[in-house]
């Protein structure tokens, strides 16, 4: 696939064409480009028929021409990234002639590969999220789906799985069978072993059928155990990739389990992909309102200018599941929680978060950002860290069971499932602040949340009200996000009446209230964006190099001093210990006595 890698030009993307991505469509999102038509024609040859990622809102104009705008007025801003692509498309007649860009849409295809068919995560959300960008109209016109795996099954047994697994946001939407039957006509199935050559070329025989000719572009999706990401790469790269579109392949974690076989597994795959063709998959960055950060803090003067250690007295990040490793204790054991969920969901939102504003809304430019941030900071130390393992409890007549219950977890492991830890940034802008993070199975509550607690305001007129407890008094933006989506702010406020009393009330941006548009899942929108090449979303090499730099010396301290987790009782709020973690450096969790308000 090496050779390939020119072919990986954002603009190349075949999917939806330009004149049905309006900002009325679902899958249209603005991205702050704009050009005037007459500047557009300077930069686009008469015969090129572009296709824009979905971020660029694309209209035609009166005279007829193409225009991209981010807004109905005709603004000229500068236009670094949309120059830079056109210039180099049109410049490169290698380019252009590889990506086939005399053509437009009806000639290309998109041939989406689900490598590890009969798993459990293509089940759960792979196929949904394809079937939901179907019945949404996002997907190309030409696209197929095949499902590759070694179990056995036709065609029509792949339909009836995918038909029988789809739960989905879209399965009580109108017309959804209709929809659900044209989306099943285009899925495949070809069984093959994961180190095969000859596997692999037989699917690529099938894949040529379906493209009929036209441009083929290439998404392999590898839904399979880490342990054969390498052997499946080179065998489609080998037989089955692209012979004259993109090649792209979207990888899932664990990306390795410390910064040595993380950097192996990069070192392996790119022996057949370059850089561009890899997409590293962390569905939390995903998410609405993992997505929406940059909005809140870029968009709103009201929060930037306190983004930082001169108002910001913490930031917590916080997840938790009501149920255990049930099903997966095997996966699990081996990586624990820290790898599971903290050295990637939560410390990609504290990126985000604590990233300095990037240049534009590039790919590059964010990641950039993300990771002069993530060197910024300092590796944790096993001080700040506290870890966990669920045991057995009984409630209500029910017994849940103990982590180590699991028959497919190692008698007496000492893999933790609750974790808590408090990293530092040491920049200008954050020095001093605690990050602190909060992971754990079998809790009280499932929910995924970051709290930002304020400083306390200097000579507060108002501080007898208040009592002993000033912390109670300070200001706290939380972002839910899941379930129940929101943002709310803690504000002190008058209780009406005569009597000058406070309380603190929640400013709340409640999402169900305030949107009826359901939230798509995470894996649609990062499904699309592979799709259409924008990499924003996806992790680059040296940003998980800098993640791994991170929590590989505290992993490898752990394990080898066999560091005894705290026990909690299955369904409880975790050890104790992440009470004292957090009191040595000021911080109360902000989840402790958390109303979650609804509007
Ligand atoms: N499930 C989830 O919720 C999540 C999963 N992931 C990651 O996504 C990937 C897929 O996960 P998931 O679907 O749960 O995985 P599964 O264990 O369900 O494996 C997927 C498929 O791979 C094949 N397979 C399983 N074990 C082996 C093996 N030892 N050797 C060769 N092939 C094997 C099986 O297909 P067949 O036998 O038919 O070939 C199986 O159906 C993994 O990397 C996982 O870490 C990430 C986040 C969440
Ligand atoms: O990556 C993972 O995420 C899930 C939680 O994802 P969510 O979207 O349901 O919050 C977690 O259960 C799993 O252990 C982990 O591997």
């Amino acid at each position: 696939m090496a050779a390939l890698s020119p072919l990986n030009c954002p603009t190349s993307s075949s999917s939806s064409s330009c004149s049905r991505i309006t900002p009325s469509s679902p899958c249209f999102s603005s991205r702050t480009l704009s050009l005037s038509s007459s500047s557009f024609k300077k930069f686009l040859p008469k015969k090129i028929s572009l296709q824009f990622p979905r971020y660029w809102n694309v209209l035609k104009t009166q005279d007829g021409a193409v225009a991209a705008t981010a807004s109905p007025s005709e603004n000229v801003t500068p236009l670094k990234n949309l120059k830079d692509v056109l210039s180099s498309v049109t410049s490169s007649k290698e380019v252009r002639e590889a990506t086939n860009f005399d053509t437009n849409e009806h000639d290309s295809t998109v041939s989406i590969v689900v490598v590890g068919a009969s798993g459990d995560l293509a089940k759960k959300k792979i196929f949904p999220a394809l079937f939901a960008l179907y019945y949404e109209d996002c997907l190309p016109k030409h696209f197929t789906v095949f499902g590759y795996a070694r179990s056995k099954m036709t065609d029509a047994e792949l339909r009836d799985m995918v038909s029988r697994t789809l739960t989905c946001r879209i399965d009580k939407r109108e017309n959804c069978s209709e929809k659900m039957e044209q989306f099943l006509k285009r899925c495949f199935y070809h069984s093959g072993q994961y180190d095969s050559e000859k596997n692999f070329a037989e699917l690529d025989t099938k894949l040529r059928d379906h493209e009929g000719g036209r441009v083929s572009n290439r998404l392999f999706y590898l839904s399979i155990p880490p342990n054969i990401f390498t052997e499946v790469v080179k065998c489609a790269s080998k037989s089955a990739s692209s012979a004259n579109g993109w090649t792209r392949v979207i990888v899932e974690k664990p990306f390795g389990r410390d910064a040595e076989s993380s950097a192996a597994l990069t070192r392996d795959l790119k022996q057949y992909l370059v850089e561009d063709q890899i997409f590293r998959i962390d569905h939390y960055l995903g998410k609405e309102l993992v997505e929406n950060l940059s909005v809140l803090r870029f968009s709103n003067l009201i929060f930037e200018p306190l983004w930082s250690r001169q108002y910001i007295r913490n930031v917590q990040f916080i997840f938790s599941e009501d149920f255990g490793t049930e099903g997966r204790g095997g996966y699990f054991d081996n990586y624990g929680i820290i790898r599971d969920i903290m050295q990637n969901h939560l410390l990609q939102i504290l990126a985000l978060f604590a990233m300095e504003t990037p240049v534009s809304l590039d790919a590059e430019d964010v990641r950039n950002e993300k990771v002069k941030v993530l060197r910024s900071m300092k590796p944790l130390q096993l001080e700040n860290v506290v870890v966990g393992q669920y045991k057995s409890h009984t409630k209500g007549g029910v017994t849940y069971p103990a982590y180590t219950d699991d028959k497919t977890v190692p008698k007496g492991s000492l893999t933790p499932t609750f974790a808590a830890a408090a990293l530092f940034i040491n920049n200008a802008r954050w020095d001093g602040v605690p990050f602190l993070m909060k992971a754990g199975k079998a809790l009280h509550s499932k929910i995924a949340e970051i709290r930002v607690q304020f400083r306390h305001v200097p000579g507060n007129l108002f501080n007898r009200s208040f009592g002993t407890d000033l912390d109670r008094a300070t200001n706290e933006l939380v972002i839910r996000v899941q379930p129940d989506e929101g943002i709310y702010l803690k504000i002190n406020n008058k209780v009406p009446g005569l009597a000058m009393r406070l309380d603190r009330s929640n400013l709340n941006l409640h999402y169900a209230a305030r949107y009826s548009k359901e939230i798509p899942d995470a894996y649609e929108r990062l499904l699309l964006d592979a799709i259409e090449g924008e990499r924003r979303l996806f992790i680059r090499s040296d940003e998980l190099d800098a993640a791994w730099a991170l929590f590989t010396p505290v992993l490898k301290e752990l394990e080898e001093k066999k560091v005894m987790p705290e026990f909690y009782p299955y369904g409880s709020r975790g050890p104790v210990g992440a009470h004292y973690l957090a009191a040595r450096h000021n911080v109360q969790w902000g989840d402790i006595s958390a109303e979650h308000p609804q509007v």
